[in-house]
Formats: structure tokens, C-alpha cells, sequence
């Protein structure tokens, strides 16, 4: 089934007199349990086109849906909700809460958006602290930890919801090239273990041949796709 379904969208970005087309007339569908990169220079569209899948401002035109539902229109309470519900967000600079201790952090969304009981919470948080190999981090603070113990703290707080999309915007920009590679490995497992799909966006190639499905984007039109299983097609 497709999780993602994108049909001719296009975003122009309006200040003033002046309009920037970020993204034009784009289609593509992405299949649940995917593992994907958008890929393309500086300015080709790559966040733009994940803030919108995770309905975090819309497109101009075109149809969007998301878990068989149109986001495209989606009113901003309702678009806050599908997020919670549905799609957990990882940032190239972890956006980790600092007063906050490891197990607080990944606990955060089950507070704030689904507001789980307390033994329910306990449970999850420490199953996914041990799935993404930082339990014995759980007490410390963001600062006391590494790059790579972050992005797995908040690969971690992205899961944990078991939201079916997993948005990951240059998850290994800020980490060494070890840190990035053991961070797509984790993805991919946590894709394996959950059935998680992963969109995410990068510029490092070493982290592009690990994606199954590679969308190349350039000047915010989608010039290539290639697809590890069927082969590759424009
Ligand atoms: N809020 C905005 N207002 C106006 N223009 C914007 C806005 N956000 C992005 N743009 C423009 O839209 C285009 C696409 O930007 P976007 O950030 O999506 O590219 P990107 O591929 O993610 O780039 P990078 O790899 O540098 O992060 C660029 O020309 C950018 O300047």
C-alpha cells in the first residue's frame, strides 16, 4: 500500500513582489515499510517538499495524502494532530529538549500528544532505549552525550509513538562519518524491526547507497528516481 502519495504538487514561496517556485508539479508515491532519500543540491526543494509530507505547511497546488488521507487542505489543528498521530520528525541538529534527561526526551510526545498513562509510557520508552542502544544513557542530559547518543535519542522519540512515517531532515550532517553510517544502519533496523517507513534528505553520498529509493531532485523538479528493487526510471 502507499503510504505516501504525491500528485503534481508544486510550492511557490511568496515575499512581497517576489515568488520562489521551491517545488514544481512533483508525483511520486512511496510504499509502507520504505526506506528513502531525497537527494540534490543546496536549494533544489529537499526540505520543502518534507515539510510538506509532514503537514507542516501545505503545498500551492496538487494533492498530498499521507496514510490514505489528503493533508493538502488540512486545517492547522488538524494538521498538529495527524502529526502526532502519524509522523515522528528527526533534525540534522537533534532538537533535543536540554533540561530534559534522555528517557524525558523520547518520553515528551507520549505526554504531550497521545498522553498515555505513566506504566504504558515506562514501558515503551525503555523498550525503544534499548532498541536504539542508548539504555544506559536514559539519566543523562543532552549535553553529557554524544552526537551520535543524540541522534539516536531522537530517532528514538520519533518512534515512539509507532507513527508509521519517520521525517528525517540531513539526520548525519552533524555527525563523523562512522556516527552517520551506524545512524542509517539503526534507521534500517528500526524500519526492519516496526515496519517504520523513513524519508530523509541528504547531500552525503556515503549515506545515499544505503536508501532503496533514491528521488533526485533539482531547481524543485524530481529528475530521477531509482529504485534498488525495480530498477531505475525518471
Ligand atoms: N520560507 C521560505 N521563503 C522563501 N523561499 C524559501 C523558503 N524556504 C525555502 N525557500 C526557497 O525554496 C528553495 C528550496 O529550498 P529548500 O530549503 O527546500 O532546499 P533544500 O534542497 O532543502 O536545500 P538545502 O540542501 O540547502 O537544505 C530555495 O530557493 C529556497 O531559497
Amino acid at each position: 500500500m502507499h503510504l505516501v502519495e504525491c500528485s503534481n504538487i508544486t510550492k511557490i514561496y511568496q515575499s512581497g513582489e517576489v515568488s520562489v517556485k521551491a517545488i514544481q508539479d512533483v508525483s511520486f508515491t512511496v510504499d509502507e515499510s520504505s526506506f528513502v532519500a531525497f537527494v540534490g543540491p543546496s536549494g533544489s526543494g529537499k526540505s520543502t517538499l518534507l515539510n510538506m509530507i509532514g503537514c507542516l505547511d501545505p503545498p500551492t497546488s496538487g494533492t498530498l495524502k499521507v496514510a490514505g488521507q489528503n493533508i493538502s487542505d488540512m486545517g492547522r489543528s488538524r494538521a498538529a494532530a495527524f502529526r502526532g498521530e502519524n509522523i515522528g520528525f528527526v533534525f540534522q541538529d537533534f532538537n533535543l529538549i536540554p533540561v530534559l534527561s534522555v528517557f524525558e526526551n523520547i518520553e515528551y510526545p507520549l505526554i504531550m500528544v497521545q498522553n498515555w498513562p505513566k506504566a504504558r509510557r515506562e514501558k515503551q520508552v525503555n523498550e525503544l532505549l534499548e532498541a536504539v542502544g542508548v539504555a544506559d544513557q536514559a539519566n543523562k542530559f543532552p549535553r553529557q552525550i554524544s552526537g551520535g547518543q543524540k541522534q539516536r535519542v531522537a530517532i528514538a522519540r520519533a518512534l515512539v509513538t509507532n507513527a508509521p512515517l519517520v521525517l528525517a531532515d540531513e539526520p548525519t550532517a552533524n555527525l563523523d562519518r562512522k556516527s552517520a553510517e551506524r545512524i542509517i544502519d539503526l534507521m534500517k533496523k528500526m524500519r526492519d524491526e516496526f515496519g517504520t517507513t523513513f524519508i530523509f534528505s541528504t547531500h552525503d553520498p556515503r549515506v545515499v547507497k544505503n536508501a532503496e529509493i533514491i528521488f533526485t531532485l533539482e531547481d524543485g523538479c524530481l529528475i530521477s528516481q531509482e529504485d534498488s528493487k525495480r530498477g531505475n526510471h525518471v
